[in-house]
């Protein structure tokens, strides 16, 4: 068994939808815990106006009864307002060539670093809007709702997960040394960059501000960090198996994501053995811990039982108010990029989607390790599996 999702909808088209297939029945599920990550997704300095156009809100149309799940499909929609601008230039039905005239602007100037000039080739769009609608990241709306629907899952298990700011424009956040992920929740959910350092914080805003003002674009890092995992949770047996591996796709899949480390990543070529792996330890009342967590919390495809540490990194915004050279498809005459209203830098909202793809996998590997259709089945058996970890 496992979990499964697919989604539908364009960036100005009516609405986003999912199916989520293969929840447990019995698990508590709210309209409103989604709609606290969806408002999660949307915040964040060096959004562009859209935001301020949508305030995205789930419906949960199936698959929920009296606030819990019921095994069968969770189907889940999320309204884009700013539809309301958009009806004929996005609508299904065939434009009269009197109104088409009026209101199409066909997009021909494909902007670098976007999907548009090789989705168009691919699909064979000459308008590359065919293209940005779908490849726009307003898609990760909805994968937020599943994520949220995956972190309900996990946080009955006691399974806690963040995602957070490290790095903007170049500006590296300090190591501050907390607690716990519920801890790094508190503290970046109020920063307007979602940042752990107070005094990089305000470099990272005006590096955004200074960006915009320059028609130009920043990226930059995000972490995301689960605990409560149990150790032995994914597989070494199969390359499809691994879940770090899998985790390393969710991150990829983010829009604009071209990077993934676990714990110390790229570092650890400038490191010997010894300082990389973590050394084994075990206790009666703890089972068995590490020294650190170098590793992030995998070996083997594998968790360790400590904490998931993962980090994605994002390139700045491919859309530039000055904007690249490129080629117009239909005269192959140089100009300018097309310019779309779009953000100077996501980074923020990107380490709110990073946290949730991640969770969604982790829900995931679960379902497919623990076989049960009944969720207070599951959170026994995990009870149990960890009772023999420590034992083992
Ligand atoms: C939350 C979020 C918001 C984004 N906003 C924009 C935007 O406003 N303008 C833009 O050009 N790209 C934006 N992007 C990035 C593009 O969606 C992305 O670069 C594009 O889909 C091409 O995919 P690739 O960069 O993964 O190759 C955003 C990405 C994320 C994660
Ligand atoms: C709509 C969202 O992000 C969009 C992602 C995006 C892109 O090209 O990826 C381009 C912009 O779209 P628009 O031109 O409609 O403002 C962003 O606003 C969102 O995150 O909900």
């Amino acid at each position: 068994m496992s979990l499964r999702y697919l989604t539908a909808g364009e960036s100005h088209g009516p609405q986003l939808t999912t199916i989520i297939e293969g929840l447990p029945a019995g698990m508590p599920l709210l309209a409103e815990e989604i709609n606290q990550e969806l408002s999660r997704r949307q915040k964040g300095h060096g959004r562009g106006r859209r935001m301020q156009i949508e305030k995205d809100q789930a419906q949960v149309l199936s698959g929920v009864r009296h606030g819990k799940t019921l095994g069968s499909p969770v189907a889940l929609v999320v309204e884009n307002k700013d539809w309301t601008h958009w009806t004929k230039i996005m609508g299904a039905e065939p434009l009269e060539e009197e109104v088409a005239k009026e209101v199409k602007r066909v997009i021909s100037r494909p902007r670098p670093g976007h999907a548009d000039l090789n989705g168009g080739i691919k699909y064979g769009h000459r308008d590359l809007r065919n293209v940005l609608e779908r490849s726009s990241a307003r898609e990760t709306t909805v994968r937020v709702a599943v994520g949220a629907v995956a972190k309900s899952f996990l946080a009955g298990l006691g399974i806690n997960i963040v995602g957070y700011v490290r790095e903007i424009g170049g500006i590296v956040a300090k190591d501050i040394p907390v607690e716990s992920v519920k801890e790094v929740a508190k503290i970046t959910e109020d920063s307007p960059v979602r940042c752990m350092d107070k005094e990089k914080e305000v470099e990272m805003m005006k590096a955004i501000d200074d960006a915009k003002e320059n028609g130009d674009s920043i990226g930059g890092v995000v972490e995301v960090v689960v605990e409560g995992m149990p150790a032995g949770i994914g597989s070494y047996v199969h390359y499809d198996r691994k879940l770090d591996a899998k985790i390393a796709m969710a991150i990829m899949s983010i829009n604009a994501f071209k990077g993934v480390e676990f714990g110390l990543g790229f570092e650890m070529a400038r490191k010997p053995g010894s300082e990389v792996h973590d050394e084994i330890l075990w206790d009666k009342e703890k089972g068995y811990t590490r020294r650190t967590n170098r590793l992030g919390g995998f070996e083997g495809g594998m968790t360790t039982g400590m904490p998931i540490v993962v980090k994605g990194v994002m390139k700045p915004i491919p859309t530039l108010y000055k904007p690249l050279q490129s080629v117009d498809i239909d005269s192959k005459e140089p100009f300018a990029a097309s310019i779309e209203r779009s953000d100077s830098c996501a980074v923020p909202a990107a380490s709110v989607v990073a946290e949730h793809v991640v969770a969604f996998e982790l829900a995931n590997a679960i379902v497919e390790q623990f076989h049960s259709d009944q969720y207070e089945v599951l959170k026994k058996q995990i009870q149990e599996f960890r009772q023999q970890a420590r034992e083992f």
